[in-house]
C-alpha cells in the first residue's frame, strides 16, 4: 500500500510562499491503476515528482509499504527509486545512438545480476511491450510510438511496486497511443500498480479510477469509487 497522508508542497518565488499542493490524501492499493487529470498548472507534475521520490514535499507524509520515504538516505532513496519504482515520461528519455536492448538495460547496471540474468529480464520486457524483433537497433531508427514502447521495457525491466507515467502519449499519433495504452491495461492486468497522470480524457480512461487536480487540490471524481 502506497499513502499520501495531508501532503503540502509550497514554493518560495521572490521571497513569497506559493502553494502547489494543499493536503493531498492519496491510498493506492496493489494492483490499482490510478489516473490523475487536471488543467495545466493544477500540480500534477508535482505530485508525480513527489510520489516518484525525485522532490519532497513541505509537510505530510510519504509511505511506501509502511517506509517512511523521506526518512531514507540518499543512497537507500537511489535505490528505492531503482528497485521498487518504473517511470515513464512523455519525452521517453531514452539515449538516442544506443541500440534497443542496450536502453532497457540501464537501470540493471546498478544490479548484481548476471549476464545470462540480464539478457532473460531484457528479453521479457521487450517481449511485454512486442518489441522484441527491434533489439538491436538503434533507438534513433524508431518512430515515436516504438520509442515509448521502449522506455516502457526499461520501466519495468527490474518488476517495480509502482508504475509512474506521465503525460504518455503526448507527442503520438492515434494508432501508436492506442498500441501504448493495451500494454499499460495489460500490464495491469498481470497485477502492476499504476499511477497516470495525463490531460487526455482518453488516456485516464485506461484507469480504473480517476482523480482530478484543481489548483492543488482534489476535486470530484470522474469515474471510480471515490477513495483517495
Ligand atoms: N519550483 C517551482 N517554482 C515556482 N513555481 C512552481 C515550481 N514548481 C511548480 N510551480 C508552479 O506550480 C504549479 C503546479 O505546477 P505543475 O507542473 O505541478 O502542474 P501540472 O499540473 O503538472 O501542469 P502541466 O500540465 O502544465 O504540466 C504551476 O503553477 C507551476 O508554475
Amino acid at each position: 500500500m502506497i499513502e499520501l497522508k495531508n501532503i503540502s508542497k509550497e514554493v518560495l518565488e521572490a521571497g513569497v510562499k506559493i502553494p502547489i499542493l494543499r493536503n493531498i490524501d492519496l491510498t493506492i492499493l496493489k494492483g490499482e491503476f490510478v489516473s490523475v487529470m487536471g488543467p495545466s498548472g493544477s500540480g500534477k507534475s508535482s505530485l508525480m515528482n513527489i510520489l516518484g521520490s525525485l522532490d519532497l514535499p513541505t509537510s505530510g507524509d510519504y509511505l511506501f509499504e509502511g517506509t517512511n520515504i523521506q526518512r531514507l538516505s540518499g543512497k537507500q532513496l537511489a535505490d528505492f527509486r531503482n528497485q521498487r519504482l518504473g517511470f515513464v515520461f512523455q519525452s521517453f528519455m531514452l539515449i538516442p545512438r544506443l541500440s534497443v536492448k542496450d536502453n532497457v538495460e540501464v537501470p540493471l547496471l546498478y544490479s548484481t545480476y548476471n549476464k545470462k540474468e540480464r539478457t532473460r529480464r531484457i528479453k521479457e520486457a521487450l517481449e511485454q511491450v512486442g518489441m522484441i524483433h527491434k533489439a538491436k537497433e538503434p533507438i534513433i531508427n524508431l518512430s515515436g510510438g516504438q520509442k515509448q514502447k521502449i522506455a516502457i521495457a526499461r520501466a519495468i525491466i527490474n518488476d517495480p511496486d509502482l508504475l509512474l507515467i506521465d503525460e504518455p502519449s503526448g507527442n503520438l499519433d492515434a494508432d501508436s497511443k492506442g498500441e501504448i495504452l493495451d500494454i499499460f491495461k495489460s500490464l495491469n492486468a498481470k497485477g502492476k500498480t499504476i499511477v497516470l497522470v495525463t490531460h487526455d480524457p482518453e488516456v485516464a480512461q485506461v484507469g480504473k479510477r480517476i482523480l482530478i487536480l484543481k489548483n492543488g487540490s482534489w476535486a470530484q471524481p470522474m469515474k471510480g469509487v471515490e477513495v483517495y
